[in-house]
């Protein structure tokens, strides 16, 4: 593949000792300088300081800051997942997939053969969604796939989503479906009654008519069909269908008034007595995300984490579904506050106009990228494939255009759930991701961010300056790889943030990290041990990795890592250009 541009010339400073023809040939693109690397450093005047002398590396420290590893040592197999490694065989390291994958796993692939095939299909997180199922059958489906990924070399990651408060239908009279009639009249009411009753519709939630006028317009999932409010009898509804339609199953109630959302979820708990015990459910059995339905604010998302990180020694990372209208009005603190953001088109859509859909879909996913949080793009991704066993074009059009809007994920519901083609909705994703990466890459599409610096301390400051560098170098250069090396994640996702042309290979000694990376966009999580000396961490990994194979000579890998020497108690970041000889 190649990227426009002329020369390395003012690179070579840079990688002067480590370049060869191969690495010449490769690199392309308007150059990044070492002076103007050390421009952007000095910015952060203090104590800062820039290293001279080695030709292959830019080191930059900041005195007396402690070493935040404790890094203990480096032996045992490559934590390299085994699709990972197959896709880095087959296609290269520019082939490599860095869209992420998120399967909702449902009656229709909760065998351990078929979860065996989402995951070889690149399933990269299971989304458990606990509205439906008992608990059980959710315990069965974690332990299956933790058994997989030990196993059998996966490495995927458990998402479970809580049920969350939202008014809905409970009964509307039939099994399945039911057909409104226009002109016909409905009772909305929250009694309670054995069987059903034709006409009447139960809502799940006593409050749900307050503040409700005669005139009000009553619209079912987002559209699917709307009734007039003709009468208020005691809390019930008697309403007039307007515009006719269906009623599924667990259909969403919403109310309008003059083309305004009346919004009675506000009053609801973003996390029900039900979602506490599902959450205390989900830390006992190890999830490593949770994603919370329907959140309102900051402050609901930053109480979970704080009862996470009291209840659990694990790190699991928390997800704020942008699904109502509220969330999208407080949408930065919620992301600020968030480990990461689903965009939850399905109700979303009950709330805000259908056409407002993808313009709020692009300006909560660049809200992410500027705040370097994941998102991940869900819901009717490949709607038609539940039933069919091709996508319709403009399905295979919206999710490439996720893509092109670099979400970190895409995520399947019915398609994988209930679906009679989920491994083939899951390729049709995973084929997408190539081919409109690859497509971004040749526009140079990553250039379009100007991050906004999210460093506020020094150290912080010069993590994100290295890897914005790092990731302009990377490019520029046209090398194979970037290598990090990291506890809690942050170098990496910071490098993610640039959208690299190369992947991203994570090199942590944490579990948690391991799994909650699997989320972000172009990054290989790999676990190993690690050593106290980043120098001897960095020769042993590209050691490792060519001992498998997987590197091989003239290969070119960017390094970038904390720097720790035992002599000083400072932390160097620096950034390698290493050939492979
Ligand atoms: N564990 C499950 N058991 C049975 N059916 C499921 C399960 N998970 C999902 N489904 C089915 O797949 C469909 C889509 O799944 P999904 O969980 O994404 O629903 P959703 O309504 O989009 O999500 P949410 O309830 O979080 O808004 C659901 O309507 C449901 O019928
Ligand atoms: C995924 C989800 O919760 C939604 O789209 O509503
Ligand atoms: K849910
Ligand atoms: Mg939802």
């Amino acid at each position: 593949m190649a990227f426009a541009g002329d020369s390395i010339g003012m690179c070579r400073g840079i990688i002067a000792k480590n370049t060869n023809a191969n690495l010449k040939k490769r690199v392309f693109g308007v150059s990044v300088s070492p002076s103007r690397m050390c421009t952007q450093i000095a910015k952060n005047k203090g104590n800062v300081k820039v290293k001279g002398g080695v030709p292959s590396a830019v080191q930059v420290g900041l005195e007396g800051a402690e070493s935040s590893r404790s890094l203990t040592c480096l032996e045992g197999p490559l934590g390299l997942d085994v699709v990972s490694e197959g896709e880095l065989r087959e296609r290269g390291f520019l082939g490599m997939r860095k869209t992420k994958l998120v399967c909702t796993i449902g009656p229709a692939c909760c065998s351990l053969e078929d979860l065996e095939k989402l995951a070889l299909g690149g399933m990269n997180v299971a989304r458990l969604n606990m509205c439906h199922n008992a608990r059980e059958w959710h315990r069965d489906v974690i332990r299956k796939i933790k058994k997989l990924n030990e196993e059998k070399g996966f490495c995927v990651s458990v998402m479970i989503d809580t049920e969350g408060s939202q008014i809905q239908v409970v009964d509307h009279g039939a099994p399945s479906s039911v057909k409104t009639e226009a002109g016909s009249i409905w009772l909305f009411t929250t009694q309670r009654f054995e069987g059903s009753r034709p006409f009447t519709v139960q809502a799940n939630y006593a409050g749900f008519s307050e503040g409700i006028l005669v005139g009000d317009e009553l619209v079912i999932d987002g559209g699917m069909a709307t009734f007039e409010v003709i009468e208020k009898i005691g809390n019930d509804l008697r309403c007039k269908c307007t515009d006719p339609g269906l009623f599924l199953p667990r259909a969403k109630l919403s109310f309008w008034r003059g083309g305004n959302l009346v919004g009675k979820n506000y009053e609801l708990p973003t996390l029900s007595t039900k979602d506490w015990a599902d959450i205390e459910f989900g830390i006992s059995e190890g999830v490593d995300f949770i994603a919370m339905s329907f959140v309102k604010d900051a402050e609901a998302v930053k109480y979970l984490k704080n009862y996470i990180s009291d209840r659990s020694s694990n790190s699991i990372k928390v997800l704020a579904k942008i699904e109502s209208l509220e969330s999208v009005w407080k949408l930065e603190e919620i992301v600020e506050a968030s480990d990461g953001i689903m965009v939850a088109r399905g109700d979303l859509g009950v709330e805000i106009p259908l056409e407002q859909i993808p313009t709020v879909q692009e300006e909560i996913t660049k809200v992410c990228r500027q705040l370097n949080k994941p998102v991940i793009v869900a819901s009717q991704l490949l709607e038609s494939m539940i039933e069919y066993p091709i996508p319709t074009r403009a399905e295979v059009a919206d999710v490439s255009e996720a893509i092109r809007q670099y979400a970190d994920a895409l995520m399947l519901s019915g398609e994988s759930a209930i679906g009679s083609h989920g491994q083939k909705a899951l390729s049709v994703l995973q084929m997408a991701s190539i081919r409109m990466e690859l497509w971004s890459r040749e526009e140079n599409r990553q250039r379009a961010l100007h991050p906004r610096q999210l460093g506020v301390s020094l150290p912080d400051q010069i993590a994100e300056q290295t890897c914005n560098c790092a990731v302009e170098m990377a490019n520029n250069l046209g090398v194979d790889a970037i290598f990090v090396y990291t506890k809690h994640g942050h170098m990496a996702s910071l490098l993610s943030r640039n959208r690299p042309c190369p992947p991203i290979f994570a090199f942590t000694n944490q579990n948690s990290t391991r799994m909650a990376l699997n989320l972000q966009w172009g990054v290989i999580p790999i676990l190993v041990d690690l050593l106290d000396d980043m120098e001897a961490n960095v020769t042993k990994t590209i050691a490792l990795i060519k001992t498998k194979g997987m590197l091989k000579q003239g290969d070119a890998v960017l390094v970038v890592s904390d720097v720790t020497t035992s002599a000083t108690p400072t932390v160097f970041q620096s950034i390698q250009v290493k050939t492979i000889d």
